[in-house]
């Protein structure tokens, strides 16, 4: 992973992180964001191979005594929680998630919006953070931008029906999108939907993008989390870097 990091009139310098040095700091940003779990809390569980870190930082402590039950964002992440031991419970169990922990694609510092769903989730958990009192967000800092949008595709879920039409839709926008495959086939998301994944360039004004691309009948949910994180964990060879309001 080659990593451009640019200071005003310092000028830029590149970093090269191999994927074991990448794997490192995600584990430390998860491991950060399980700290922040206390006894007795409904957790959320996001997808991805940082929040599967989290799960796994998770089920050490849960084999220690934490009594926790979590909300998996997945099929994938519920399959690791039960193999590793941690409780799992439902929406039709708790409406309400105390803490969510979860990656992302992309983060824009100043706000802490995200882009997410690079993975294939990104519904559950939009659904799932929407209902947690906190929504701390684990990542290797890549994916710190002050941008959103540019060099990663914003993720949208659709229904399979008619997709085609919500393509137009989105070129009008100002996306180039493309039908996400799976081998020959469309990629089919937990819920049987497919994604589109809309290329755009840097992403002004994520709250309008999010509400145009929204209002596209046959759109079920976009990629861009909006004011749903209350904290980000970013894992940097320095240390963990903590933003929050
Ligand atoms: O669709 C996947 C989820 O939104 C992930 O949380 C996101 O893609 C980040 O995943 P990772 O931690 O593997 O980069």
């Amino acid at each position: 992973m080659v990593l451009w990091q640019c200071a005003g009139r310092g000028g830029c310098h590149v970093t090269i992180l191999s994927s074991s040095e990448l794997d490192g700091l995600k584990h430390a940003a998860a491991a950060r964001a399980v700290e922040e779990v206390e006894n007795g809390m409904v957790l959320g569980l996001g997808s991805g191979s940082t929040a599967e870190i989290a799960v796994q930082v998770l089920a050490e402590r849960v084999a220690k005594g934490l009594r926790v039950q979590g909300i998996p964002t997945s099929a994938k992440t519920a399959a690791l929680a039960r193999r590793l031991g941690v409780p799992l419970t439902s929406f039709a169990e708790h409406h309400h998630i105390d803490l969510s922990i979860d990656g992302a694609d992309q983060v824009e510092r100043g706000t802490m919006n995200l882009i997410k769903g690079l993975g294939g989730d990104l519904l559950r958990e939009k659904i799932v953070a929407s209902v947690s009192d906190r929504m701390i967000v684990a990542v290797d800092e890549t994916k710190l931008v002050d941008h959103l949008g540019g060099n990663r595709p914003l993720p949208v879920e659709v229904v399979s029906f008619g997709w085609q039409t919500v393509f137009d839709h989105l070129v009008a926008i100002g996306c180039v999108p493309r039908l996400r495959l799976a081998g020959d086939t469309p990629f089919l998301t937990d819920g049987g939907n497919y994604i589109v994944d809309c290329t755009i360039a840097e992403i002004p004004d994520p709250e309008m993008l999010d509400a145009n691309i929204s209002a596209i009948v046959g759109v079920i949910e976009t990629g861009l989390f909006i004011a749903l994180a209350s904290k980000v964990m970013v894992g940097r060879p320095a240390g963990v870097e903590v933003i929050e309001r």
